[in-house]
């Protein structure tokens, strides 16, 4: 039988509210078991590039990285947020190591051609980008890899790709070895019939109904790309993939968690 692992990905608003974060770190490092942490940090991105004169630009929830941008997101995701993260983890007696995916060559990208929009220094991975060698070794050793949003192409150029497809592709390439659950925690309970409503949490969704939800206007904005990524990594077999609030990880050891998604 394959041993589990849990893929987590913690979001930009829980990470810029230190209390919210405090608190989430202390549920990661209180669950069994092998696991992955995943952060973004693209608000405290936006906030210091501005103080740095470097303005967001951003097309449906992805950031345009021109070179300036890639060097604020470099200190922002891969020192500032990994590091603190890296520390507050150790504190609470986590064994973390926070890891670019230059480091161990842990993830490769390729940069996105240009078509309509030229991104800049954004990648895209593909099937081989994620090193299952370099992670297992680590989880293996007792390790807890902490992964930020800044991957390479092998040809010493950092790149900046977003973090729940870094997480989803992770939680798939890690699937040929473990029974894999990806897990993607943020500020709201799930997926929201009307993010309004506290209420209104939809507890499960199918693939098929991913269209009509767009559609109909329910999912808008940041939630989109995180359902495509999410249902990415149920067609490439990740055994259980959950969209749910950080506060209510605990949770999750009953599977009573957010939003499950389902092929
Ligand atoms: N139906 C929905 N339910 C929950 N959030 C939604 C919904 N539709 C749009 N959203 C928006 O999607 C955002 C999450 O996407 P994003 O900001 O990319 O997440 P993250 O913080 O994990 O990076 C939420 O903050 C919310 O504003
Ligand atoms: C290319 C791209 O968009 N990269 C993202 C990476 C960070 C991220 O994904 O952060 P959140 O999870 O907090 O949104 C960005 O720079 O915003």
């Amino acid at each position: 039988m394959k041993k589990t692992l849990n893929v987590i990905k913690i979001g930009g608003n829980v990470i810029d509210s230190s209390e919210k974060l405090h608190q989430f770190l202390l549920d990661f490092t209180a669950l069994p078991g092998d696991k992955i942490l995943i952060h973004g940090g693209g608000k405290v991105a936006t906030e210091l590039g501005v103080s740095l004169g470097v303005e967001a630009k951003m097309v449906e929830g992805r950031r345009i990285t021109d070179i300036e941008t890639l060097r604020v997101v470099t200190m922002v995701y891969a020192g500032l947020i990994n590091k603190n993260m890296v520390a507050q983890l150790q504190a609470r007696g986590c064994n973390a190591i926070g890891l670019s995916g230059a480091d161990g060559n842990v993830i490769k990208a390729v940069k996105r051609p240009v078509k309509d929009i030229d991104w800049g220094f954004v990648g895209d991975l593909d099937q081989d980008s994620v090193s299952t060698e370099t992670l297992g070794s680590l989880l293996n050793a007792g390790l807890v890899p902490v992964l930020c949003a800044i991957t390479h192409d092998g040809d010493a150029q950092l790149l900046n790709t977003n973090a729940d497809t870094i997480a989803s592709a992770v939680a798939v390439a890690m699937s040929s070895q473990y029974e894999t659950a990806l897990i993607y925690c943020f500020e709201k309970r799930g997926v929201m019939r009307d993010v309004e409503d506290e209420d209104s949490l939809v507890a499960e969704i199918r693939m098929h109904e991913f269209d009509t939800l767009k559609n109909e206007g329910v999912v808008s904005g940041g939630m989109i790309p995180k359902l495509h990524n999410a249902f990415e990594a149920i067609k490439s077999g990740v055994a259980a993939v959950y969209i749910g609030k950080a506060d209510e990880l605990p949770q999750i050891n009953g599977g009573n968690f957010g939003t499950r998604l389902i092929q």
